[in-house]
């Protein structure tokens, strides 16, 4: 096992050189449990926690190792090692935190792709596969497109539904694959190139669990049968990984990333709607929201037939969605802030009169 298996790159060598001190380990985190974390370097894989003095000094969830980071620790014995410091990331997904309005996770850091899943039979939906989009253009993750389960319709309908997906997506590549019979295996495994780190988004039940059982070449995780009646799974996979495929790609799939929303999305709507973005510099209004403005070229393109209708709708729905979780975020910070100064008036005002 070189770290090089593991993803370890150039880049991530030259940080280590300039900033980690000699006596660390470099490893990547496989697994994350309740700040534990099992960390693999090339001696074996490490039980680690992280220094007081990190966790003292975070400021918020990103300054904690998640799944796929590089991290710099001190290895004591198998059961103990202490992470120090985590090296820099090129990419992280993140999520809104259930329940609390505004606050971020991150699901896994590091990832070069990530392969959105989609079953042809029942699940089938491309406003689904725009916001997985938009998820991995703000997360600067190279998105590919899986459709699985061809096996369960015919050729007809798969490919009708890779040229109606290629007429709205664009640049996007697009793989069509059966777990059950392995159709189009050959070339998603082609794709995976050694020492890249992938992720999988997709809705339970389209078979991810299947595919990355089938690409690793070993049992990693059970997988369920589907419930008839509501096209489910009903196994859900129970704990984060990072595996390494027979071809020598690198895996990331936890239960987490699976539920994705859109969180912090800058730039990933444009991207994913850039044709939005490019007929909206036409309409009359600078701040034209495309809904019931005069001059609109985007409603114009629409009512023309040049921009697909279901796009433009999933565009003001994930737009209002995203406006939402801004304006939450503010909200959350201008609470902090007022809370912050509270405390610092109160100190003042306590310190002053233990003075007298
Ligand atoms: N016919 C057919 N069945 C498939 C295919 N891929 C997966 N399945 C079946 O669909 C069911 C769900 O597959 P999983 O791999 O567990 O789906 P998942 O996406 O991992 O689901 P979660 O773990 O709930 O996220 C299982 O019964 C699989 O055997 C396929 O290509 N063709
Ligand atoms: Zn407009």
């Amino acid at each position: 096992m070189k770290l090089k298996d593991l993803g370890y790159t150039d880049n991530l060598e030259q940080f280590r050189r300039e900033e980690v001190p000699g006596n660390l380990e470099t490893g990547r985190v496989v697994a994350e449990h309740k700040e534990r974390y099992i960390v693999k370097t090339i001696q074996g894989e490490f039980e680690a926690e992280i220094t007081g003095n990190m966790r003292f000094s975070a400021g918020s969830r990103e300054d904690f190792p998640v799944v796929g980071d590089w991290v710099a620790l001190a290895v004591y014995d198998s059961d103990l090692a202490i992470v120090h410091k985590i090296f820099p990331r090129f990419s992280m997904i993140k999520r809104q935190a259930a329940g609390q309005s505004g606050e971020v996770q991150i699901m896994a850091a590091n990832i070069d792709y990530a392969l959105l899943v989609q079953a042809v039979d029942r699940d089938f939906n491309i406003n689904r596969l725009e916001r997985y989009l938009t998820i991995c253009y703000s997360s600067k993750v190279s998105p590919v497109i899986v459709l699985t389960k061809t096996d369960l319709v015919n050729e007809r309908r798969v490919d009708e539904i890779t040229a109606n997906l290629k007429s709205r997506v664009k640049d996007v590549p697009v793989v069509a694959v059966s777990n059950e019979t392995r159709a189009g295996y050959e070339r998603l495994k082609k794709m995976i190139e050694k020492g890249t780190t992938w992720c999988m988004l997709g809705s339970s039940g389209v078979g991810k669990s299947t595919l990355l059982n089938n690409l690793s070449g070993r049992a990693v995780m059970k997988t369920g049968a589907v419930s008839q009646s509501t096209n489910k799974g009903r196994h859900v996979t129970s704990h984060r990984e990072l595996v390494i495929l027979e071809g020598g790609g690198i895996l990331i799939d936890n239960p987490g990333m699976r539920e994705v929303g859109l969180a912090d999305t800058a730039g990933g709507l444009e991207t994913t709607f850039d044709i939005i973005v490019r007929l909206s510099q036409h309409c009359k209004f600078k701040d034209c929201t495309h809904t019931s403005e005069t001059g609109c070229s985007v409603r114009e393109a629409v009512e023309k037939g040049e921009l697909d209708k279901s796009s433009y709708v999933n565009y003001l729905k994930m737009e209002r969605e995203k406006s939402h979780f801004e304006s939450t975020v503010a909200e959350r910070r201008k609470k902090e802030k007022g809370f912050g100064k509270m405390l610092k008036d109160y100190n003042k005002k306590d310190i002053k009169q233990r003075r007298g």
